[in-house]
C-alpha cells in the first residue's frame, strides 16, 4: 500500500480518535454535572440516578471502543465511502445538521452489513472493501479486496483473509477476543438472524459458535436496546473457567451488564459447588425427575390414618380425624396454588374444625347436669358460645404450639432446600416419590442432609421452588401499606399545590390547572418511588423468578432435560440463542438431538443453523481428531473445513509408566520453551490431574477450575471444553476414553483445542486407538526431553 494512502487513512483514523476523545470528555463532564446537582426531592434523585446510569454506560462504551476503533472502509460504486468500527461516531456538526453522514458506522448498523457480506458475485454496490489494521492509534496495515464481478475467483469465501489469518495465528492469551473486524458471512447470518424463537447454532470444533453467540448478544442489545437493557440478557456457560475465558468479549464490544453464569449458580442463595459421580448427575437431570419432585411435594401433604390427638396448652384434648384432614387437603389441592401458598387454606379448614370442636367440648363441660338443673322451665341452651366466642377460641388455637405442630405435620411450610434434603436423606421418601427409578438408582441419590449442593441439584431446587411457591402475603401486605403511605403523602403534596394556587387566574381555566388536575395521587406516588439503582443483570442475579429478555446458552449439548426446563422458565418469551456440538457431549445426560428437547417445549419455534468452517484447529489436528472419533464410534463425522495448517504435525511419545510425572515435566518444559510466549494446556484423565499438576508445579482450582492467565494449565477433557491454547499435550488418551461417560467425545474435545502444536503422551499400559499409533515421534527439540 502506498505511503500516501497510509497517511490519508492515518489522518482519518486520527480524526476519529479526536472525535472519540471529545465525546468522552463531554460525557464525563455531563456525568460529573449530574452527580453534583440534586434538588433534594425524590423526583430529582430519580432523574439524577437515571441520567448518571445513562452517562456511565455511554462512557463505558466510548472507553471500550479505544482498541481497534476503526477496522474497515467500504467504497461504493456510487455514493460516499463508509468507515466501519466498534461504535458509531456522529459527525462533529451532527448537532446542527442531523443529516450529516456519521464519521464511523457501528458494525451492527444495517448500513455496515456489506462489510461482512459483499462478495465479488454479490457486491451489494461495494467496489472496494478495505481492512484497516491499527496498533494503538496508529494505522499499521491496509488490505484491499476489489469486488469486481468480472473476476473469476468470484466468491472467495473468506472476508479479509490477511486480517483473519493474523487473528487466528496470534498467540492465545487465556481470554477470548472479539472478531468484529473479521466476521465471516455464515457467521454474520447467525449474528443478525431475526428469528424470535430459539436459534440453535450447531457446528464442529472451532467454528466460532461461542464467539458468534457473544456477537449476537451484542447485536441484539444494539438492535433491541430498550427491551433487552430492561429485561437483561443471560449467558449460560459450562463452568467458571469458561466464563472467565469469554468475559472480555462483550465489554470489548461496549456491552456491560450482561449476566454470565453456570446452571449451578442459577438458584440465588445456593452455592452448588459439591461434586458427585456423573451417573448420579445424569439421574438428577432426567426429565422424569420433574415428576419425582412433584410427588415429593404431594407426599408432604399428609393425612393421618388414625385421628391425630392434640393437647393444647390449656390442657384441652382435641382430635383431628382423617375425614377432616382429607377435606382440608382436597380444598387446598383444588386451589391449584403452589404448596406454601395453598397452606392457608389447610390452616383455615383445620382451625375451623378445631375451634368448633373446642367450643363443643367446652360447651359440654359447662352444660353439666347441675347447670342444666338450674335452667328455667322451657329454657333450652344448646350452645353457650356465639360466633364471636368461637372466633376468639380459634385465635387462641392458632397460636397454640400443639396445633402448630399438627399443622406442620399435615402441610409443612417447605423450602426447596428442605424438600430435597429430606428426600435425599430418606430411603422411604425416595421410594415413594421415585418408583420409576431402580433401587440402585435411588440408593445412589442418598446423601447426608448437610452435604453441599451439586450443579445437578439446582434444576431440581428450581423445580421444587415452582411447586412450593413462597407464601409472600406478608411481603405483599407490607408493599401495599407502603404504597398507601406514599399515596397519602402524594395527596398531601397535591392538596398543598391546590391550596397555594393563584386565585388571580381563576377565570383562566387552563392556566389555573394544578398538579392535581394533571396527575392523581396514585400516579404521583408511583413517580416518587425510589428507583432501584442496580442494573437489570444485578437484579436478575438475585431473583429466581426474573424473566430474561434473551438467553444465550453455550455448550448446550451438555444440558440435561431438567436444566432445559429451568432455562425455559427464565425466558418466558422463549427467545434464545443456543450453541453446541453433539459430537462433543461429555455428560451422560446431555442431548443428542435438538428436536428431542425442543419439539417438546418450543414446537415450531426453533430453528437450526450450521457453521461449517473451523477457525481454530489446524487441518492436521482436525483430521486426526475426526479419524480417532470415527474409529471409536463408527460414526462418519464430517469435520468442519479447517482454514489453515499448523505446519508442525501432531506427535506421540511413549514413556515408562513409573516415570510419567518426571518425563511429562521434561516435555512440558521443552514445549514451553519452544512456544515462546504462548499458552500450554496439559489434558489428563481426571484420576491423574492432581498428581500431574503437582509434578508440573501447576495450580489447580476447585473442581475443574484453572487460571487461564497462567502459561501452563492442567485440565481434564471436561474442563478444557470450549477453550483453546497455542499448544496442547494430551496425556494417557486411553484412560480419558475409559473414564468418561462418553469417552470418544471427551477425547475428540481434547484433540481439537490446540491452535499451533499438539502432542500425545502415553505409557503404553492401555492400547491406543490405531489412528494415534501412526503418529510420528516428537520433533528433535523435544526428543531430548524424553
Ligand atoms: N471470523 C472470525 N475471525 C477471527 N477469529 C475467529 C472467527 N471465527 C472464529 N474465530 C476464532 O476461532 C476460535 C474458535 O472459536 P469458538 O471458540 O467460538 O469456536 P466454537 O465453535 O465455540 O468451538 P468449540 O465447540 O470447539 O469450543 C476462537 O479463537 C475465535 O476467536
Amino acid at each position: 500500500m502506498s505511503k500516501a494512502e497510509m497517511a490519508r487513512e492515518q489522518e482519518y483514523v486520527s480524526r476519529l480518535y479526536r472525535r472519540l476523545d471529545g465525546l468522552r470528555e463531554q460525557t464525563a463532564a455531563r456525568l460529573a454535572d449530574v452527580l453534583r446537582h440534586s434538588d433534594g426531592t425524590a423526583q430529582g434523585r430519580w432523574d439524577r440516578e437515571a441520567a448518571a446510569s445513562r452517562y456511565t454506560q455511554r462512557l463505558a462504551r466510548l472507553t471500550a471502543a479505544e482498541r481497534g476503533l476503526c477496522f474497515g472502509r467500504l467504497d461504493f460504486r456510487d455514493g460516499p465511502s463508509r468507515y466501519i468500527g466498534r461504535i458509531g461516531l456522529p459527525a462533529e456538526d451532527a448537532a446542527d445538521d442531523p443529516d450529516a453522514e456519521p464519521l464511523l458506522l457501528d458494525w451492527r448498523a444495517p448500513a455496515a452489513r456489506p462489510f461482512y457480506l459483499a462478495t465479488a458475485v454479490a457486491p451489494q454496490g461495494v467496489h472496494r472493501r478495505r481492512h484497516i489494521r491499527t496498533q494503538g492509534r496508529r494505522v499499521i496495515d491496509l488490505n484491499d479486496e476489489l469486488l469486481d464481478a468480472r473476476r473469476e475467483d468470484a466468491d472467495a469465501p473468506q472476508i479479509g483473509e490477511a486480517a483473519l489469518l493474523a487473528a487466528l495465528e496470534a498467540d492465545r492469551s487465556g481470554r477470548m477476543r472479539d472478531i468484529v473486524a473479521t466476521i465471516q458471512a455464515e457467521q454474520d447470518a447467525v449474528i443478525r438472524s431475526g428469528h424470535r424463537g430459539v436459534l440453535v447454532v450447531e457446528g464442529g470444533p472451532g467454528t466460532g459458535k461461542t464467539v458468534v453467540a457473544l456477537h449476537r448478544a451484542a447485536y441484539l442489545l444494539y438492535t433491541h436496546r430498550d427491551l433487552l437493557a430492561r429485561r437483561g440478557v443471560l449467558i449460560v456457560g459450562p463452568n467458571r473457567t469458561f466464563l472467565r475465558y469469554i468475559e472480555e468479549v462483550l465489554p470489548a464490544l461496549g456491552e456491560t451488564g450482561v449476566l454470565a453464569t453456570t446452571i449451578g449458580e442459577l438458584f440465588p442463595g445456593v452455592r452448588a459447588d459439591g461434586t458427585e459421580p456423573p451417573q448420579v448427575a445424569e439421574i438428577k437431570g432426567r426429565a422424569m425427575m420433574a415428576e419425582v419432585v412433584a410427588a415429593a411435594v404431594k407426599d408432604r401433604q399428609w393425612v393421618p390414618r388414625e385421628a391425630l390427638r392434640i393437647e393444647t396448652e390449656q390442657g384441652l384434648v382435641l382430635h383431628l380425624d382423617r375425614a377432616t384432614c382429607e377435606r382440608a387437603r382436597e380444598a387446598a389441592r383444588r386451589s391449584r396454588l403452589p404448596h406454601n401458598r395453598a397452606r392457608p387454606i389447610v390452616v383455615r379448614h383445620i382451625l375451623d374444625a378445631l375451634a368448633r370442636q373446642a367450643a363443643d367440648r367446652l360447651n359440654a363441660g359447662i352444660l353439666v347436669p347441675e347447670v342444666l338443673a338450674d335452667l328455667e322451665p322451657g329454657e333450652r341452651v344448646d350452645d353457650l358460645f356465639d360466633a364471636e366466642d368461637v372466633a376468639a377460641i380459634r385465635r387462641e388455637l392458632a397460636g397454640d404450639p400443639a396445633v402448630h405442630a399438627a399443622l406442620e405435620r399435615l402441610w409443612p411450610v417447605l423450602t426447596p432446600q428442605r424438600l430435597l434434603a429430606d428426600l435425599y436423606s430418606c430411603p422411604d421418601r425416595l421410594a415413594s416419590a421415585a418408583p420409576g427409578l431402580s433401587r440402585a438408582e435411588r440408593e445412589s441419590l442418598l446423601r447426608d442432609p448437610s452435604a453441599p449442593w451439586t450443579p445437578a441439584d439446582v434444576p431440581l431446587l428450581d423445580e421444587a421452588a415452582e411447586l412450593l411457591g413462597a407464601d409472600d402475603r406478608a411481603a405483599r401486605a407490607r408493599a401495599e401499606a407502603e404504597r398507601r403511605r406514599r399515596i397519602a403523602y402524594a395527596q398531601g403534596v397535591l392538596d398543598v399545590t391546590f391550596g397555594s394556587r393563584s386565585t388571580d387566574l381563576d377565570d383562566d381555566a387552563e392556566a389555573a390547572l394544578t398538579a392535581g388536575d394533571l396527575v392523581d395521587a396514585a400516579a404521583l406516588a408511583d413517580r416518587h418511588e425510589e428507583p432501584d439503582p442496580r442494573t437489570a443483570a444485578e437484579r436478575a442475579a438475585a431473583d429466581r423468578t426474573w424473566a430474561f429478555g434473551h438467553i444465550v446458552v453455550d455448550e448446550a449439548q451438555e444440558l440435561s432435560p431438567m436444566a432445559w426446563r429451568l432455562l425455559l422458565r427464565r425466558c418466558p418469551a422463549r427467545w434464545m440463542t443456543v450453541v453446541g456440538d453433539p459430537a462433543q457431549t461429555g455428560g451422560a445426560g446431555g442431548v443428542w438431538s435438538w428436536a428431542q428437547v425442543l419439539d417438546a417445549c418450543v414446537p415450531g419455534r426453533w430453528r437450526l443453523e450450521r457453521l461449517t468452517v473451523n477457525y481454530r484447529t489446524p487441518a492436521e489436528f482436525m483430521d486426526l481428531a475426526a479419524a480417532v472419533r470415527a474409529e471409536l464410534t463408527g460414526e462418519d463425522l464430517r469435520p468442519p473445513a479447517a482454514v489453515r495448517h499448523a505446519g508442525s504435525p501432531p506427535w506421540l511419545a511413549q514413556v515408562p509408566a513409573g516415570e510419567l510425572p518426571a518425563r511429562l515435566s521434561a516435555l512440558v518444559a521443552a514445549e514451553l520453551a519452544a512456544l515462546g510466549g504462548g499458552h500450554l494446556a496439559v489434558v489428563t484423565p481426571a484420576a491423574l490431574r492432581e498428581e500431574l499438576a503437582g509434578a508440573l508445579g501447576a495450580s489447580t482450582g476447585p473442581g475443574e477450575e484453572a487460571d487461564l492467565r497462567e502459561r501452563l494449565v492442567v485440565l481434564t477433557a471436561g474442563g478444557v471444553k470450549g477453550l483453546e491454547f497455542d499448544s496442547v499435550l494430551v496425556v494417557e488418551p486411553a484412560r480419558i476414553l475409559a473414564e468418561g461417560a462418553q469417552g470418544p467425545n471427551d477425547l475428540f474435545v481434547a484433540l481439537t483445542r490446540a491452535t499451533k502444536r499438539m502432542g500425545i503422551v502415553h505409557t503404553g499400559e492401555h492400547p491406543l486407538p490405531a489412528a494415534l499409533t501412526r503418529l510420528p515421534s516428537p520433533p528433535q527439540i523435544l526428543s531430548a526431553a524424553r
